[in-house]
């Protein structure tokens, strides 16, 4: 297996089935975003700091860090509406200004949609908009509030309306802004059948995500951390390198005490320990330092404790 997780902030290309699809042929015909060495300065403050990122036809790409990493900066300058600072930037074969803008569909965070208007205004707008005239039928849900003003129905079906809009016209790129973000966990599941119907159909998605669950459904990931690239690949090949100790005690919450007056950082996991970053024999010198039975054992580490770990080198190498 090709190894591509990064912690040197470097962006090298990928390589096998999760490579770059940009370089040559037929795979060059599908790749809808191809951004390389991209960077983002606001002032003085450097937002995106040469992060490179491709999407191919039916891939889901997720993209991941912490708030204020820079995921939305870099969206933005993918689709255009911001300049970037340096690098380069292709989406659908061509710059971001000439982009094909009736091939592209974006839910952004704020979700777009005009409020004070009626769930069906919202589409004959968007659908006036992209001169869509064979205005495919609302959701179930959607259509039993259709003559409600957007702002007074919940948040779920708002985002489900905003996927709805986004759709409308049949995009090949599909760019989701935390498309989940606050919805219920029915709701989520249901958006993500909605965006693996598209990945399935040939859609490129791009989606930034802070759920877990969410993430680990995407075909590859691109992690960054303060604006710089840490970490990318599948979520097998980001986590194959980076362990935890797992502990087993009867006494579960005394362990897990124990190895947080230790300093290890600790989490719980139902009623096991979990210590990633650290040595079995660390763990269990803590234990045995505080006269804790248990039995520990070193598992691969789960993609929020491999995020925790590269974000923690990123932030070590400075
Ligand atoms: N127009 C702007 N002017 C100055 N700074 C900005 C601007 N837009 C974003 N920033 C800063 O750039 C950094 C990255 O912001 P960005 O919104 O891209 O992060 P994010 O990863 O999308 O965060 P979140 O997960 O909270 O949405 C933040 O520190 C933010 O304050």
């Amino acid at each position: 297996m090709s190894r591509t997780t990064e912690t040197d902030g470097g962006a090298t290309g990928t390589t096998g089935s999760t490579g770059h699809t940009g370089s040559s042929g037929d795979s060059r015909s599908k790749t809808l975003i191809d951004a390389r060495d991209v960077s983002k300065k606001f002032g003085e403050f450097t937002a995106v700091d040469g992060m490179s990122l491709d999407v191919g036809a039916g891939e889901i790409v997720g993209l991941l860090g912490a708030n204020g990493a820079g995921k939305t900066t870099l969206l933005r300058m993918i689709l255009g509406l911001e300049a970037a600072t340096s690098g380069a930037i292709s989406v659908l074969g061509t710059s971001t200004a000439r982009a094909d803008r009736t091939a592209l569909g974006y839910v952004p965070q704020g979700l777009g949609l005009y409020t004070s208007l009626t769930l069906d205004q919202n589409v004959e707008f968007v659908a006036d908009a992209f001169g869509v005239t064979d205005i495919p039928p609302l959701p179930a849900a959607l259509a039993a509030v259709r003559t409600r003003q957007v702002a007074s129905i919940g948040l779920g079906r708002q985002r489900q309306l905003a996927f709805h809009c986004a759709l409308l016209h049949a995009p090949r790129l599909l760019v989701l802004d935390e498309p989940t973000s606050g919805v219920d966990p029915l709701a989520r599941a249901r958006l993500w059948d909605t965006i693996h119907a598209q990945a399935d159909a040939g859609v490129g998605v791009l989606v930034t995500t802070h759920y877990m669950q969410e993430a680990e459904q995407c075909t590859r990931l691109a992690i960054m951390s303060h604006g710089r690239p840490v970490a990318r690949g599948t979520t097998a090949e980001i986590t194959a390198s980076h362990e935890a100790v797992v502990v087993h005690a009867d006494d579960w919450s005394r362990a897990f005490a124990a190895l947080g007056e230790a300093g290890l950082p600790v989490m719980l996991a139902g009623r096991t320990s979990r210590v990633a970053g650290t040595t079995i024999e660390d763990v269990d010198a803590a234990l045995d330092a505080a006269a804790v039975p248990a039995r520990t054992e070193t598992v691969p580490a789960t993609l929020e404790e491999t995020m925790v770990l590269v974000e923690r080198a990123a932030r070590q190498a400075g």
